[in-house]
């Protein structure tokens, strides 16, 4: 584990970070302790998942926008001060590979790929250029989907802390699936992980520890009492009732809702 604890000091802050008095899981913060290879935060839209990964990236010294920890581009200085109030108790060992995926910026990170090819910063053997890393064309030059998987496939080694905010976001169940293998790849190789996601396929993952943000402290949460597994679980094995019920319709004569 390269990181075992976040902790929050109680530092004033900046008033244009003023907002994040109001998310509960971040007011209400003070230890959260990493007790899994793979860590999910979930929650609702709007609960801090983004903004507690974002400053774990800057805390552990990656780009906010994204990418290893050599990638230093920045298009819009968008962070919050969050990441000066947190404190990361670190494991005896540093990790020898690291990237902060987020989808959100996926597209700049992908302009600095590029760039960094270019400029071959790295150096490169004649059998083995930068862009290899990252399945050997340009990620602009791939599906969203596609250049995703591409750069956990090719560029993800293992013995790293991986950051990832909704990886799922762009890819199909089929590709979650190959995802799910790809966290047991890295998990096996000495990884850490922490993902924020809605995805109940990614959240199944068994040697993990899912952490809800809600309207309290951040707080353990099982597999299936999380609302992304019980409201695809419903809606699946009954689409039509929940259609019925979403669509308010009257259910017709004589046919239950439970049925
Ligand atoms: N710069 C900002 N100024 C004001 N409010 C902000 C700013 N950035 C984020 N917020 C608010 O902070 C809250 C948490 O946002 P965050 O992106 O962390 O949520 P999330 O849990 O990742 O949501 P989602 O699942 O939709 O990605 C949201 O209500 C958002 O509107």
């Amino acid at each position: 584990m390269f990181i075992n604890s976040i902790v929050k000091t109680n530092a004033p802050l900046p008033e244009q970070d003023a907002y994040l008095r109001k998310i509960p899981a971040i007011s209400g913060l003070s230890r959260l302790d990493l007790n899994c290879p793979v860590t999910f935060l979930v929650g609702e839209n709007g609960s801090g998942k983004s903004t507690l990964l974002e400053a774990v990236a800057v805390a552990f010294g990656f780009n906010p926008e994204g990418g290893s920890r050599n990638f230093h581009f920045s298009t819009e200085d968008t962070h919050s001060a969050l990441s000066q109030l947190l404190c990361l108790y670190k494991g005896p060992y540093r990790p020898k590979d690291g990237f902060f995926l987020r989808a959100e910026s996926f597209y700049n990170a992908a302009s600095e790929v590029d760039r960094l090819s270019k400029n071959n910063l790295y150096g490169s053997s004649p059998d083995k250029s930068y862009l290899q890393n990252f399945g050997g064309k340009s990620l602009h030059q791939q599906s969203h989907g596609e250049s995703f998987l591409a750069l956990v496939l090719n560029r993800f080694w293992g013995n790293g802390l991986y950051l990832l905010d909704e990886p799922e976001a762009a890819l199909s169940p089929a590709r979650q699936l190959t995802l799910l293998s790809e966290i047991h790849r890295l998990v096996k190789k000495n990884s850490q992980l922490l993902i924020a996601t809605h995805s109940p396929i990614l959240m199944a993952y068994p040697d993990a520890e899912i952490l809800l943000l809600s309207d309290g402290p951040i707080r353990p949460v099982a597999y299936e009492d999380t609302e992304h597994y019980q409201i695809t679980k419903s809606f699946l094995e009954n689409p039509q009732r929940m259609l019925r019920i979403l669509l308010e319709e009257e259910p017709a004569e004589g046919a239950a809702l439970s049925d």
